[in-house]
């Protein structure tokens, strides 16, 4: 599956005293097995960017296609893609709902009309993928959990519905670095593992250097770079400054290296070296696992 958009813009309150003009031209094609991170300043787009992905909001001008097919056809094949591209959104605990935490979970399961064991197997699935007990967990009612596990009850929700696309927009905002990195490495384990396609929406370039190998920087709602994020790093930091985004630490860098495979200079000291001494090589494998 991919996903086209296509000259994209869109505007806020067209006609209105607050007509904002939210997306500008944007083009650009996310295809199965990405990781992509999509980073900017706060108003830049982003929440924007990703909503046209699902087809929750349509373009003011442009197009967003699904394997080619227009995303605001009412074929069966664009209600299918719908089930496909899961998204979470900002601040996801106050979408919850229902009285218990299984129960939440299963709402998508159900409306997809799986079986109840095919619906209990995902919920127990999709507690264990954001650490959370089923049997300790799943009567509960979800209003009386904390914030960072009322969190991940919205997240599981989205999972029980196996998206191939999944999109996380700030999912870690307010959460632990435990909390973090429980759910990134989950994932990042479904990505590698089940192929699924990931679009993670951060202000945190430090999150994003370590999982994605794709970047988008948004700038006043456009996109201004778009490529590998080592070669970004090395070869555009102006722009990167330019959108208010600084490079991650050196540490970071060399992680993402590492976890893939790449060898690293003991000399190394700088983003710039990093990048530098080991992009020649890098190309073909950032893409590979
Ligand atoms: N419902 C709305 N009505 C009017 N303007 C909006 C609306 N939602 C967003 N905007 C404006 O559109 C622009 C882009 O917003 P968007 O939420 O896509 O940015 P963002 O990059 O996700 O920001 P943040 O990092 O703060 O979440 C901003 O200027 C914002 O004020």
């Amino acid at each position: 599956m991919s996903i086209q958009l296509e000259n994209v813009s869109y505007t806020y309150g067209v006609g209105t005293p607050f007509e904002k003009t939210a997306l500008r031209n944007v083009t650009m094609e996310i295809s199965s097995g990405d990781f992509v991170g999509i980073i900017g300043h706060t108003g830049s787009g982003k929440s924007t960017l990703v909503q046209m992905l699902n087809g929750l909001l349509h373009p003011t001008m442009g197009q967003v296609t699904v394997n080619g097919m227009d995303i605001r056809q009412k074929s069966k094949a664009a209600m299918d893609m719908r089930h496909k591209v899961g998204m979470v959104f900002q601040y996801p605990e106050y979408q919850l709902f229902e009285e218990t935490v299984a129960k939440d979970i299963a709402f998508g399961p159900r409306n997809m009309g799986l079986t109840e064991e095919e619906i209990e197997q995902r919920v127990k699935e999709a507690m264990e993928f954001v650490h959370l007990d089923y049997e300790e967990y799943g009567n509960r009612s979800p209003f009386r959990l904390s914030g960072g596990q009322m969190r991940r009850v919205a997240i599981a929700g989205v999972i029980a519905i196996h998206p191939e696309y999944l999109i996380l927009d700030e999912p870690s905002a307010g959460l632990d670095p435990v909390g973090r990195e429980e759910i990134f490495s989950e994932v990042q384990r479904w990505h590698e593992e089940k192929n699924i396609t990931v679009i993670l929406v951060s202000h945190n370039m430090e999150d994003i250097s370590r999982l994605a190998n794709r970047l988008i920087v948004l700038d006043h709602s456009e996109i201004i770079l778009d490529g590998e994020p080592l070669e970004i790093f090395a070869k555009q930091q102006d722009l990167l400054h330019r959108a208010g985004v600084s490079v991650p630490p050196v540490t970071e860098v060399l992680q993402y290296l590492q976890g893939r495979g790449l060898p690293v200079e003991d000399r190394v000291r700088t983003v710039e070296e990093a990048a530098a001494s080991i992009y020649a090589g890098v190309r073909g494998n950032t893409h590979a696992h």
